[in-house]
């Protein structure tokens, strides 16, 4: 039985998040859709595409445009990836490999997180097909953080992206209405599961660029940092070879009132040079997703619409979720007269009056 049986299913991101609502737990609802402080940065996100107009070109004889992208070696059909989002198994028993399975059959790229509640070899052996690249909080312990990191790569993830948000935990005054601190009994974070015991997870206040450095020594996999919103932490991370930047704001779950991520785009894009900029924070629609690449991004990538697609049908409702935003970037593009992505720039973006 789905939520939708019976019913035709959700035919829009709205409708799968209400059917989500519907469905969940309150308390994992609003752990799910819940933001750091007064959830200003949360709302901002949305908002702030709902400021940027879209100017199209015309007559330009473009064709059917193309949706493909490839990133750091990794092809999607698509310019959304699966953004990292922790405890799947809250919203679909079978959590993480549903979410895979979708990201295989849309052929996008799944972030899996690091707690994630089905360890990544059985997400990868869920989803032969999928492309996943494992995001990574680096642990005080580092003989810990390397066994991890050996467990993604023999997993066969082809990229770490590594959050670099989270010196501390963020505040979410919903999680602490509902007293949601842990996951309930019969679930854990797999991918901390150590010698026979689950470690807890740290948000470690010591993390610096020295962790990045030391993870550049130990693994070839590409390196994206995931968090980087001020331009003056670009060329540090250029320094330290990384592959790709992030920009995000944890979807406004962790420092509130920061900016939201398409306003932050722009100046991290020129600061970045060659380095592919990725995005994630309040993408709703296609042409989100199309505004974020006109202004430099090479890529975005989804949170919360993934768990509604999950929590309300499962493996079929997530595939469904991206298929929407697949399909209307493809419209976006087309009604912008652009065969590709490489056909967007800034000069299609402007600024709705206020
Ligand atoms: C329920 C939930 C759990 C999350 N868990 C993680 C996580 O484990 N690791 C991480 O780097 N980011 C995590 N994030 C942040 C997402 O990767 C992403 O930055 C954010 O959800 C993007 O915003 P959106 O939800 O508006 O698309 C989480 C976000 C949500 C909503
Ligand atoms: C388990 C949490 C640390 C996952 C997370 O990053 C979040 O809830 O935003």
């Amino acid at each position: 039985m789905t939520a939708t049986t019976g019913t035709r299913p959700p035919s829009t991101l709205r409708g799968f998040e209400a059917a989500a609502r519907a469905r969940l737990e309150p308390a994992h609802y609003d752990y799910f859709a819940g933001g750091a402080g007064d959830e200003v940065t949360l709302r901002a996100n949305e908002a702030a595409f709902g400021r940027l107009t879209l100017l199209p070109r015309v007559l330009r004889g473009a064709g059917v445009p193309r949706t493909d992208v490839t990133l750091l070696g990794s092809r999607a059909a698509m310019p959304v990836l699966i953004a990292p989002t922790a405890f799947h198994r809250l919203a679909d028993p079978e959590g993480e490999r549903a979410t895979a399975r979708a990201a295989a059959t849309t052929g996008t790229i799944m972030i899996v997180s690091m707690a994630a509640t089905v360890g990544i070899e059985a997400v990868a052996a869920a989803a032969p097909g999928a492309a996943l690249w494992f995001q990574l909080y680096p642990q005080p312990d580092l003989a810990f953080t390397e066994r991890v990191v050996r467990r993604a790569e023999a997993a066969g993830c082809e990229a770490l992206v590594v959050t670099v948000d989270s010196p501390a935990r963020g505040v979410r005054e919903r999680e602490v209405e509902h007293g949601f601190h842990d996951l309930p009994d019969g679930l854990c974070c797999e991918n901390l599961r150590d010698g026979g015991r689950v470690r807890p997870l740290v948000m470690s206040p010591d993390i610096s660029w020295r962790d990045i450095a030391w993870l550049r020594g130990i693994t070839t996999l590409p390196i994206v940092l995931k968090g980087v919103l001020n331009p003056l932490d670009v060329p540090p991370a250029l320094d330290h070879g990384v592959a790709a930047l992030l920009v995000s704001n944890h979807g406004g779950r962790q420092l509130d009132t920061l900016p939201a991520t398409v306003d932050a785009l722009p100046a991290i894009v020129a600061a970045a040079g060659d380095v592919p900029v990725l995005l994630d924070g309040g993408v709703r629609r296609g042409t989100d997703a199309v505004k974020a690449m006109a202004l430099g991004a090479r890529a975005v990538a989804v949170g919360r619409p993934v768990l509604w697609g999950l929590a309300a049908d499962g493996e079929r409702g997530a595939a469904r979720v991206l298929e929407l935003l697949r399909a209307e970037v493809e419209l976006a593009l087309a009604l912008c007269g652009c065969a590709s992505a490489d056909d967007l720039g800034p000069a299609l973006v402007g600024r709705a009056p206020c």
